[in-house]
């Protein structure tokens, strides 16, 4: 079990992948999980029309992005590297969250907890 470990997860708009990528790497947190998800926070849901009926989509297409850092990454420029990189200044930027992760494993080498990362 390790302290020294924390995960980034952050819901970005997908068109801002290219950016938050390249400002993680500028952060010194490179390794990253990549996935398309759909959700919702408080942006409003769009309306459209399919033959002459009116619909709803209040899921939003995002793009989460998952980072785990040793505590030889600041945390908080991390999260001030995707932020900048994410911000549009329209609803819907997206949210970033901060976890504690107990511990990690890299399979090839059994190296475990900030080593492993
Ligand atoms: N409380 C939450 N729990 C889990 N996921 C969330 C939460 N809030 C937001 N999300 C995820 O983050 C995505 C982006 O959120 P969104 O940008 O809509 O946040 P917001 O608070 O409405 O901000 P904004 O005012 O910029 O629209 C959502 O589509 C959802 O996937």
């Amino acid at each position: 079990m390790s302290e020294e470990l924390s995960m980034i997860v952050a819901m970005i708009r997908p068109s801002r992948l290219g950016p938050v990528k390249q400002a993680l790497a500028e952060a010194g947190a490179p390794s990253l999980t990549v996935t398309r998800v759909s959700g919702r926070g408080t942006q409003e849901p769009t309306t459209g029309q399919w033959r002459g009926e009116e619909y709803t989509v209040d899921l939003h297409e995002k793009t989460k992005i998952e980072c785990v850092v040793s505590e030889d990454v600041d945390v908080e420029e991390v999260v001030e590297a995707i932020r900048e990189a994410a911000h549009t200044g329209e609803p819907g930027d997206g949210k970033i969250f901060v976890l504690p992760v107990d511990d990690a494993v890299q399979i090839r080498t059994e190296k475990r907890g900030r080593d492993a990362v």
